[in-house]
């Protein structure tokens, strides 16, 4: 890997590959390592690397994605902010009739930039503050679309049941929609801003919602989070409901979007009506932790501690689009102690959120993930043909048998459901 590249899509002697950098290892690394793929590199020979990173990120058009060196202000941007930049290309077979459809996206993960005792104007400023230098250098590299994190403009205070946290939320046209708004048309980009919104038109009620910026500044429109958890201190139905905005997919100059927020990637419907709605990449802006997904995590989503199997990978396979999933980083400490009820000792925070951003291909590729702890921004360039080329080669839209799921939902949802169960009838007659 060239010099430059190892510069920005992470190097061995990177200080925060330090195994000693206790303070890196306390928040969230891997035995002080940025991520999994960091730790393997550095602890692997060249060709056993090679290998094991076939095998956990699968290949592209028959071979591992090709790094893609960002423009130098890029990476001046990420070395003076201290945030973790990497860049791959996914392509696709070269079509006789149509031409590559080559879009460059972008997802940025971040921690809050004050402690949460201090004034909510302080705190939001300060993210902006933050978050502009990232946005900037996704802008200058020639990012098409950016997808920020949940809730990105707060800390994630859904843990603490507090409601002076709503006054967080914005209306969609509000003041984190206007500072995206100039970046979108500075930068000719989309840009997903996921937020919190308070609908002022119907009783000030609140959501957790996505807004879809155009590139020229415009609002194309929003989404509202369809699944909210009420899992371990996830107790986010305390702020908002089920959004109702169905699975709208956003037309942009660049390609078809959507966006499902975060618990929603544990709802394989969910990405399936994405999917039917023609979507051909769908952001998981999301918000999780160790302790609770942990055990989850090697399973739904990419994991720098176990598998790389990933819900959002298989997702991606399923419905022949790309993924591009985020988590946000840093452990948040709240003023007040909570529990969850579940007779753990009140604390207060979550736990670490790890980052570990990362896209998925349809072909089932997909990039090493960002930082477990560090900010991050991770660019990929994607052929959209590769959507169709994957539903043409493995049909799975052709023997989905939907009919099969609509006639068994539609029984589902009816009071007297009867599971469709084959006993054997030899249980009954020893029973007897
Ligand atoms: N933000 C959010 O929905 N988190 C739920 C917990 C999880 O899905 O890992």
């Amino acid at each position: 890997m060239a010099e430059k590249d190892r510069a920005q899509n992470g190097s061995m002697d990177d200080k925060n590959e330090d195994p000693t950098n206790m303070a890196a290892a306390s928040n969230g690394s891997i035995c002080g390592f940025e991520s999994l793929h960091h730790l393997l590199r550095s602890s692997l020979s060249p060709h056993l690397f090679q290998e094991v990173s076939r095998l956990l990120l699968g290949f592209n058009c028959g071979k591992p994605l090709d790094p893609i060196t960002l423009p130098s202000p890029a990476i001046s941007l990420s070395s003076s902010h201290n945030f973790d930049l990497q860049a791959y290309r996914f392509q696709a077979q070269k079509e006789s009739i149509r031409d590559p459809r080559i879009v460059r996206v972008g997802l940025i993960q971040n921690s809050i930039a004050l402690a949460t005792t201090t004034p909510f104007a302080d705190q939001k400023r300060a993210i902006f503050q933050k978050l502009k230098p990232i946005i900037e250098a996704a802008g200058s590299s020639g990012v098409n679309i950016l997808c920020l994190q949940e809730a990105w403009t707060m800390p994630f205070a859904f843990c603490t049941r507090e409601k002076h946290w709503c006054e967080f939320a914005e209306p969609v046209d509000g003041e984190s929609t206007q500072f995206l708004q100039d970046l979108a048309r500075t930068y000719n980009m989309v840009i997903v801003s996921p937020m919190l919104e308070r609908d002022v038109a119907h009783g000030e009620t609140i959501w957790n919602t996505a807004v879809i910026i155009g590139n020229q500044g415009n609002i194309i429109g929003k989404h509202r989070k369809n699944h909210i958890p009420r899992v371990g201190d996830f107790n986010e139905s305390t702020y908002y409901m089920e959004g109702n905005t169905g699975h709208p997919v956003f037309e942009t100059a660049f390609g078809k979007i959507a966006v499902n927020i975060c618990y929603g990637r544990h709802h394989p419907l969910n990405w399936m009506a994405f999917g039917l709605n023609g979507a051909e990449i769908v952001f998981n802006p999301s918000a999780t932790v160790g302790e609770l997904s942990e055990p989850m995590w090697p399973i739904e989503v990419f994991s720098d501690r176990v598998l790389y199997i990933s819900q959002a990978r298989n997702a991606a396979i399923a419905n022949s689009y790309f993924v591009g999933s985020l988590n946000r980083v840093g452990t948040e400490t709240f003023p007040n102690p909570f529990t969850s009820g579940d007779g753990k000792p009140q604390h207060k925070d979550f736990g670490h959120f790890y980052g570990s951003s990362h896209f998925s291909a349809p072909d089932a590729s997909c990039t090493p993930s960002l930082s477990r702890y560090r900010d991050g921004l991770m660019v990929a360039d994607m052929d959209l043909n590769l959507c169709r080329q994957v539903k043409d080669k493995w049909g799975f839209r052709m023997t989905a048998r939907y009919e099969l799921y609509e006639d068994l939902l539609a029984r589902y949802l009816k009071s007297d459901f009867q599971p469709q169960i084959i006993s054997d009838p030899l249980l009954r007659k020893n029973a007897a």
